[in-house]
């Protein structure tokens, strides 16, 4: 399999060179050159493996040579053996057709988990017997900062710079990456937005010099392989509900685009997905998009839903790539119209291509707080804010099929806003330990790039 980046200009590379990669040098994303399809045998006969044989069944052809025989399925029981639940991501059932997908069991207690477990083996795996050296350099609005610094801490020739919104983390998120006291991890809370620190990152990544001087390499969903171990629960789902051969819809809390983008992966692959809902908070630049074709950025709104507050939605570039032709030097152009200006228009053949599989609707507080309720009071289920947004959007959507909604976060993370929609504040599970007592490391840098890639650059190891 190899990889091509969406914006035509960089080198096509294997899975273990996209991997590492993270961003393409052009400053697109890396994407298989094909999709690989499984048939619906092989999608049936998923049924009665396990959630790390599924894995291995379903990222096989993605990662093809660059893994020798067995070695994918050992990461992946490695990797998922350490959730506190059997099935790894359990489904449970809300009413007749609604159920909830519980992403949470993971070290962290995020969907983030079910990805990163298995990047940090891939990093480990693909750095051992060479003399490189990774600096990881990630931007977080909460969740996959804790998930990252939870999968590389403490492992030869890896540094993890995490940035994050200062203030605009709850409590626990916050914690549960400046608690983590590992020499190579350093905390960064930025003077700025989610964005503002997103766009950091990708300044560094697009700093040739910089880039190849310190091997950057990513943990966002701008890396490829975050996406492709989420695409697995789909299928995971799936087949659990009648799958192949009834089409189950989900509905997906988004931010990055990135969760949402590997349900279209799954769709690509073969399996029958009635629709894919984007359920956005109120800073609702895809769920624009997709209604009305314009891609136009506004000023970041903070809300209940921190994880979500986010106005450039990284894998939507991946999104118009694909329905795009494919063709990168038109994506390119779109993307340096976007940056240059802040909005863009989609083409035709973007706007068709995601309304036969995308629905969007946008969640205002009031609303999330009723889905929240509702799951308490009715089903017996303590949800976090951002499952809120996707299951309200999941419960006023008209569809035909049994309809599955992303659990992403565990509640406890923002126990304020679970407490004040429920009357209930849920406790942290015993696997975080101690996070409130612990000592907290971070530094606070002004959001600038100038500021960030210094303090990187006194602190990361260079290449040899
Ligand atoms: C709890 C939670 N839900 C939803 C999202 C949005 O997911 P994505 O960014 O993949 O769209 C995030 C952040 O990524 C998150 O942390
Ligand atoms: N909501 C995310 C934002 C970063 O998203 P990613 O999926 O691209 O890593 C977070 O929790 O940090």
């Amino acid at each position: 399999m190899r990889y091509v980046s969406t914006r035509g200009a960089a080198p096509t590379l294997d899975f273990r060179g996209a991997t590492l990669a993270g961003l393409a040098s052009d400053g697109g994303l890396y994407l298989p050159d094909t999709w690989p399809t499984l048939s619906r045998a092989a999608i049936a006969g998923l049924a009665g493996l396990s959630y790390a044989e599924t894995a291995a069944r379903v990222m096989a052809p993605f990662v093809g040579d660059s893994l020798a025989e067995g070695e994918l399925l050992a990461l992946c029981e490695t990797a998922y053996g350490r959730f506190s639940h059997a099935a790894v991501t359990p489904l449970v059932q809300l009413d007749h057709d609604q159920w909830l997908l519980e992403l949470f069991h993971g070290p962290t207690l995020a969907f983030k988990d079910v990805a990163l477990q298995l990047l940090g083996l891939l990093f480990e795996r693909f750095l051992t017997g060479t003399d490189q050296r990774l600096t990881i350099i990630g931007a977080t609005s909460g969740d996959t900062g804790s998930a990252a610094i939870d999968a590389v801490a403490g492992r030869e020739g890896i540094d993890i710079f995490m940035l994050h919104p200062e203030g605009r983390v709850s409590d626990v998120q916050r914690r549960q990456m400046t608690t983590v006291l590992s020499p190579n991890v350093h905390n960064i809370a930025i003077r700025g937005d989610f964005d503002t620190a997103q766009g950091i990152v990708k300044a560094m990544f697009n700093d040739a010099d910089f880039s190849t001087r310190f091997q950057l390499s990513a943990v966002n969903s701008i890396n490829w392989a975050r996406l492709m171990a989420q695409v697995v629960y789909y299928f995971y789902a799936a087949v659990r509900l009648g799958g192949p051969d009834r089409a189950i819809a989900f509905s997906v809390p988004t931010g990055n685009f990135g969760d949402v983008f590997a349900g279209h992966v799954a769709a690509r692959m073969g399996l029958p997905i009635a629709k894919l809902i984007v359920a956005t908070n109120v800073n609702d630049i895809i769920a624009r998009a997709l209604a009305t074709g314009d891609y136009a950025r506004r000023a970041v709104e903070q809300t209940p839903t921190p994880s979500m507050d986010i106005q450039v939605s990284s894998n939507f570039e991946r999104l118009l790539f694909d329905l795009g032709a494919r063709d990168g030097h038109a994506i390119a152009a779109q993307m340096h119209g976007f940056e240059g200006s802040g909005a863009m228009r989609l083409t035709n053949a973007q706007r068709e291509g995601a309304a036969a599989l995308f629905a969007s609707d946008r969640v205002d507080r009031d609303d999330m707080t009723i889905a929240m309720r509702w799951a308490h009071d009715q089903a017996g289920q303590v949800i976090d804010p951002h499952t809120g947004i996707a299951l309200a959007a999941a419960r006023r959507a008209d569809l035909d099929a049994p309809i599955v909604t992303l659990a992403t976060a565990h509640s406890a993370k923002f126990g304020d806003t679970v407490e004040r929609a429920t009357g209930m504040r849920p406790a942290l599970p015993r696997r975080v330990g101690d996070l409130f007592d612990r000592e907290e490391r971070c530094d606070t840098v002004d959001a600038t790039f100038a500021a960030v890639s210094d303090y990187v650059a006194a602190r990361a190891s260079p290449r040899g």
